[in-house]
């Protein structure tokens, strides 16, 4: 199928065809070009034919060349370099033996072809790091003629390490290799480049030719007997298989194909050689050198998206940590909180019960466990609190002992518990017939004990009367009995019988007595 017309490429080599373009034959015969739409035709190279001048008359779109494109771009042409193949050049100097020429310093007084002339910065780089001033060398342009090597019309011949040392071999010619690798210059060779509009205009297609051709140049690797074979059936070469496959040999070396990526490219590099092309005086200024190394990767973002979205994702990050640890002292407050509201309540509750216990206790301290009056202890003290008020205020306080009768026989013949029944029950009595101020107690035992303030003797009297009279009259239940029980009264009254609390319960026990003797269920007064 037809390929689009802008995708028709003219592809410039940088010489004739070999097996040192073996990637581009690949990429084309094997249809990697094809794949990506690309229509590629392939042009030899000749000294009137060079890459550089043929992209930059725009008759190639992709061309291959040396360090001279970025000689060229230094001098403000408009290449960029889209992938080197060669990790270090081929570029060498051969002198014969037999002319004694050994290192770069033997070269001081030799004629020596290059094929850039003057503008070589490898060999121009070499003899500055050696102290040696190109002056002191006769430099010629290259006739691309070994011969004129063999023949001894020129010293040192500007050679390809992949090539020419075929040849001396095979004439049994004794050689030295001058490399600049062994002065420290180190530059890349065989670059794959094209022109800054092109990067610009097509960018798609620079990826698609770039990925193409790298494409090819591993399978050219992998399978350099086919590429041979096909250089030989179809594209005329004259060099014989044996040659070309010193070549693919000595390429390997040069290429590292298992090493480095083919095509590898360190800006470092290129900066380095451009150093080199300032220090042999080739160009003043590095100022061009800007974008003239392909970047194959996606247009990136620009330089400052990286540090804002770092510092961004950095502020998130220190958001989100502050965020977490306010969580989780938030969560930790909560749940202190609520322990100390748990505990609080049961503070609360066990507080109510602290103070019902209080109260119980308080109670029980003055209270009479059996019937629910008030104990003697709680007698004692309320006789001196009324007694010392009446005494303030002069108004009488009657003293009322009760004791029940015979009670002794209730226990003896119904049992302690129904004495119990019978005590409680004239408990309830005493507690039922109080009037507001009255104080019944129980003064131990079955005697019972009545402070009754503001009652004057009769008065008292009368009331005792009443207590008697109801008691006698009614009959305590304890299951299935009756009992039916009296009791004695003995009164005194403050001011008239007694002034102390002592003397009035003296005096009331004096009464009780008489009550006894005089023959029980009555009331005396003292
Ligand atoms: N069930 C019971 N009996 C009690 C309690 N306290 C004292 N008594 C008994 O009360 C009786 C008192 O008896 P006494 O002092 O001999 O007098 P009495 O039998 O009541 O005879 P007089 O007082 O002379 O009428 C004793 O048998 C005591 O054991 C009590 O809390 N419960």
């Amino acid at each position: 199928d037809q390929a689009a017309p802008e995708s028709v490429i003219d592809f410039q080599l940088r010489w004739h065809h070999q097996f040192q373009f073996a990637g581009y034959y690949a990429a084309l015969e094997k249809g990697f070009y094809r794949e990506e739409g690309l229509e590629v035709r392939i042009h030899a190279g000749s000294p009137g034919r060079q890459p550089v001048k043929e992209v930059l008359a725009g008759r190639a779109q992709y061309a291959e060349g040396n360090s001279e494109i970025l000689h060229q771009r230094l001098l403000g042409q408009p290449l960029v370099a889209l992938a080197a193949i060669f990790q270090h050049s081929p570029s060498v100097l051969i002198a014969r033996r037999d002319s004694g020429i050994a290192s770069a310093h033997d070269l001081i007084g030799k004629r020596v072809m290059l094929m850039d002339g003057n503008a070589d910065a490898d060999f121009l780089t070499m003899l500055l790091n050696e102290g040696i001033s190109p002056s002191q060398v006769n430099i010629l342009p290259s006739s691309y003629d070994f011969n004129d090597l063999l023949s001894g019309k020129v010293d040192a011949f500007n050679s390809y390490l992949t090539n020419e040392p075929f040849y001396l071999r095979q004439q049994q010619v004794d050689f030295t290799v001058i490399d600049p690798r062994s002065y420290r210059v180190d530059f890349y060779s065989d670059v794959l480049f094209t022109s800054e509009a092109e990067v610009r205009d097509n960018p798609a297609r620079v990826q698609a030719f770039r990925r193409a051709t790298l494409k090819g140049w591993r399978y050219a690797m992998e399978h350099p007997a086919e590429i041979i074979d096909l250089l030989l059936a179809k594209y005329g070469v004259s060099k014989s298989r044996e040659h070309l496959e010193f070549e693919a040999a000595a390429m390997r070396s040069l290429i590292l194909p298992d090493l480095i990526e083919i095509g590898h490219m360190n800006p470092g590099r290129w900066q380095h050689m451009a150093d080199a092309f300032i220090k042999a005086g080739l160009v003043k200024s590095q100022a061009a050198l800007a974008g003239f190394v392909y970047d194959p990767r996606p247009p990136a973002a620009p330089a400052w998206v990286v540090p804002v979205l770092l510092g961004a994702l950095l502020a998130v990050g220190a958001v989100l940590s502050v965020a977490g640890y306010f969580i989780r002292v938030n969560r930790r407050l909560l749940s202190v909180d609520a322990q100390l509201r748990e505990a609080n309540e049961r503070l609360v509750a066990n507080l109510a019960e602290i103070s019902a216990l209080h109260k119980q206790l308080q109670e029980q301290a003055v209270h009479d466990p059996l019937t629910g009056l008030y104990n003697r202890r709680y007698l004692d003290e309320v006789l001196e609190r009324e007694l010392a008020r009446a005494v303030r205020e002069g108004y009488p306080v009657s003293v009322a002992m009760i004791d029940l009768d015979h009670f002794k026989a209730v226990n003896d013949t119904y049992g302690h518990k129904a004495g119990d029944r019978v005590l409680q029950a004239l408990g309830r009595l005493l507690h039922e017939q109080a009037r507001e101020g009255d104080v019944p107690c129980r003064f131990g035992g079955e005697e019972f004990v009545l402070v009754l303030p503001r009652m004057a003797g009769d008065n008292a009297r009368r009331r005792a009367e009443q207590w008697r009279e109801a008691f006698a009259a009614q009959a305590t239940r304890h299951g299935e009995i009756e009992i039916h029980c009296t009791m004695s009264v003995g009164l005194a009254t403050y001011p008239g019988d007694a002034t102390s609390a002592e003397g009035l319960l003296a005096g009331a026990d004096r009464a009780l007595y008489r009550a006894k003797a005089g023959g029980r269920n009555r009331v005396e007064a003292a």
